[in-house]
């Protein structure tokens, strides 16, 4: 059996930080290496301040204070951490392709391939490679393609272990987590390596919520999590626009229905349209890999989940256009929140963005306040889009630091993020400093409706009349 002392990870993001994190904790006896070609991030994972770490996740400060230094290190050393680890995990980006063949579908597998070409490099002896990232099925097959050939006679074994966190709760998904999922081969040696993957986690983790399966089956199952998870999203979107219709109230849909213990309570939370930046990715790559089989009718019934989303997204803008007697143009309107959810200072793919970009469109003024997002994070969010000069998103959007500030003289204001501040604000306060009509477009269905009418605002929630 092999016992794992060492560990290396390739990629100190929102998966590799927080996860290696955990396993540090748990486990003092394994020196857990975090690696990144990114010195500013590997930095901030360094700093003295604990609470400077490049991922706000509640807890988490405190999970990386316990083991670094001790069994936990961030470095930018690649090559040396993977020669001398036992075990490499692999938790790099995988985004959509935005070039060449399957481009806007495909996962972009440039960053797997490179660190697959890193450790045939530097390995000098038999390592197990841990696929942490999400990856299309049978990515395993190309790494060990790679790895087979290196010719120094080292042996590798192939093992997929998706990471199922949600962002916002990551130390809680990582300290009891549903289930661990690990895939790999059915030999003798790959199922040495699995068995060395299950002790690991079997430091904090009851066996039984280690499912073991092989390789494809266990790469497959993060893609289908996610378009499932997605995919309730979608459906309780598409059904609050016929709550609008219909003076059926969505929440009370959500409810009704969730109680009934096949279909479960969560997850039905109707909303602006869902971010972040995997369901949208790991959809498209599972529309992509199904049309590359030649299934369509697979292919179209989860692209539906991604094109309903962004009706959501485009609906809800054009709903505050109309209501705004159909022209935002100079109108300052307040967004509160721009995460793509609460608890969390990662801001892609989120709602907020479309939704600014639309009403930029529209030559609204934009005003943002989000508690964890800072100001050059909105801009990079709004340039990337490319939809106009980086001048120009300067001029339209400002980002401030009080969410009074935010709201004061402005005609609307938004919520684009879930964060519990907003609904302990002084709104009476807010709407005071607005103009009038004062108009709530609550997109996360956050707010106290009845206590914001009482006080004279116009509030439209998510499929309420
Ligand atoms: N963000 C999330 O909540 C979740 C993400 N995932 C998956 O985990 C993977 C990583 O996602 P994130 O951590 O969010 O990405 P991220 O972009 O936050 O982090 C990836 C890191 O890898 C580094 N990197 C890329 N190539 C490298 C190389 N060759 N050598 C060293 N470092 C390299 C980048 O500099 C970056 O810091 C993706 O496949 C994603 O789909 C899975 C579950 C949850
Ligand atoms: O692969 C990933 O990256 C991760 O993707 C999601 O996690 P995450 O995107 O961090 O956050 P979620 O809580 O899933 O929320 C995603 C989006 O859906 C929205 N959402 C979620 C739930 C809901 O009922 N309604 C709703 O609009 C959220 O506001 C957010 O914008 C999955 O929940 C994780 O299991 C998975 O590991």
């Amino acid at each position: 059996m092999t016992q794992i002392t060492k560990i290396c990870c390739i990629g100190a993001g929102y998966v590799g930080g927080p996860t290696m994190a955990m396993i540090a904790k748990k486990c003092p006896h394994i020196k857990v290496t975090v690696v990144d070609l990114n010195e500013q991030r590997i930095a901030a994972w360094n700093d003295e301040d604990v609470n400077k770490i490049p991922v706000y996740e509640p807890g988490l400060s405190e999970v990386v204070a316990e083991a670094r230094g001790r069994n936990l290190f961030f470095s930018t050393e690649v090559e040396s951490a993977i020669a001398d680890a036992q075990m490499v995990f692999i938790s790099v980006n995988t985004p959509t392709k935005t070039y060449g063949a399957g481009k806007g579908q495909a996962a972009d597998l440039k960053w797997i391939e490179l660190c697959a070409r890193q450790i045939a490099r530097v390995a000098k002896d038999n390592k197990i490679i841990v696929e942490k990232s999400t990856l299309p099925v049978r990515t395993a097959s190309a790494i060990r393609d790679i790895l087979t050939h290196t010719g120094n006679g080292s042996q590798f074994q192939i093992l997929s272990n998706p990471e199922f966190l949600a962002e916002g709760t990551a130390v809680e998904d990582l300290d009891a987590p549903d289930r661990v999922l690990i895939g790999g081969d059915s030999t003798p040696e790959g199922q040495i390596a699995v068995q060395a993957l299950v002790d690991v986690y079997a430091n904090w983790i009851p066996r039984e919520r280690i499912l073991t399966t092989n390789v494809w089956s266990s790469e497959l199952s993060k893609l289908t999590a996610n378009a499932f998870l997605a995919q309730r999203v979608s459906s309780i979107n598409s059904l609050s626009e016929l709550c609008e219709k219909t003076e059926a109230d969505i929440t009370e849909v959500a409810k009704a229905i969730g109680t009934d213990s096949r279909i479960g309570p969560k997850f039905l939370k109707a909303s602006v349209g869902f971010g972040g930046s995997c369901f949208q990715k790991d959809i498209l790559n599972l529309v992509y890999i199904a049309r590359s089989y030649g299934l369509q009718e697979v292919a179209d019934y989860w692209e539906q989940v991604i094109i309903m989303n962004d009706h959501q997204k485009k609906r809800f803008a054009n709903q505050m256009i109309r209501d705004l007697y159909n022209t935002v143009n100079g109108k300052k309107i307040s967004f509160l929140g721009w995460a793509f959810k609460k608890d969390t200072n990662d801001t892609r793919e989120s709602a907020a963005i479309y939704v600014a970009d639309h009403l930029l469109y529209e030559q609204a003024y934009i005003s943002v306040y989000d508690p964890k997002v800072l100001e050059d994070q909105v801009y990079a969010d709004l340039d990337y889009l490319g939809s106009r000069t980086q001048e120009e998103n300067r001029n339209g959007v400002k980002v401030v630091s009080d969410p009074y500030e935010a709201c004061k003289g402005a005609h609307a204001i938004a919520v684009l993020t879930e964060w519990d501040e907003f609904k302990n604000y002084d709104w009476q306060r807010i709407y005071d400093s607005m103009l009038k009509p004062a108009k709530i477009f609550d997109g996360r269905n956050l707010l106290d409706t009845n206590k914001l009418s009482d006080i004279g605002f116009i509030v439209q929630a998510i499929g309420k009349k």
